[in-house]
């Protein structure tokens, strides 16, 4: 990311500008979750699959959401690169019950994790244990050793991860807190540096 574009997305963040993109495999809550973030929910959800993305828009708390909500299903993950250039912050949700792709989803968010914007601008990832309330899901602990996230430089990529249960929203608004906490506390700190730049009261 560019000085431009990251002084732009720290001014937009501390005006109070959430740009959220959503991913993960498709079928692991995605749309679901997003319904519980939104503070008027649609009394009668039904997911459906997403064809392509979505975008939700929202005020909450003061804050101005723009949250994207990606479809997971393979032939539209590769849309996903296309949209890390112009957001604060990436949820990535996994199903905690389905073993048998947590390896598919653990590359997915490898590939999420290596891209440029994600490696350079200290972009953070929320990371949702989905599906919490069936038997046989994987707990916090588990999730994120398999997905490997113990192994992420913290200083480079703050993460996450929470578990959830998006049907009654458990757990969602516990990691958008944690979310909107870094991302003020990352911009703080931005504009901080930058003033002390502008008065020439930096350390040389
Ligand atoms: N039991 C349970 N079911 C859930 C939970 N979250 C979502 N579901 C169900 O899982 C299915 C898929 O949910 P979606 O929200 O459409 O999943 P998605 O990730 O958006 O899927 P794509 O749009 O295809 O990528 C739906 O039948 C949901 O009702 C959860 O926490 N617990
Ligand atoms: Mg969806």
């Amino acid at each position: 990311m560019g000085l431009f574009k990251k002084i732009a997305s720290a001014m937009g963040r501390s005006r109070g500008n959430m740009r959220i993109l959503v991913v993960g495999l498709d079928n692991s809550g995605k749309s679901t979750l997003i319904e519980h973030i939104k503070p008027n929910k649609a009394s009668t959800f039904e997911a459906t699959p997403t064809v392509g993305f979505q975008v939700q828009e929202f005020a909450k708390n003061n804050l101005n959401f723009t949250v994207i909500d990606m479809s997971g299903q393979s032939r539209y993950r590769t849309l996903w690169e296309h949209y890390f250039c112009n957001v604060h912050a990436v949820i990535f949700v996994v199903d905690s019950t389905d073993r048998v792709r947590m390896c598919v989803a653990k590359e997915e968010l490898e590939e999420v994790l290596k891209h440029d914007e994600v490696q350079n601008s200290g972009m953070p990832i929320l990371v949702y244990a989905n599906k919490g309330d069936l038997p046989g899901s994987m707990s916090r602990q588990e999730c994120a050793d398999e997905l490997g996230l113990s192994g992420l430089n913290d200083e480079q990529t703050p993460w996450h991860i929470e578990k959830s249960n998006a049907l009654v929203g458990l757990g969602v608004e516990e990691g958008v807190n944690w979310l909107v906490q870094t991302l003020q506390s990352a911009s703080g700190r931005r504009e901080t540096t930058e003033g002390r730049r502008s008065s020439g009261s930096g350390h040389k």
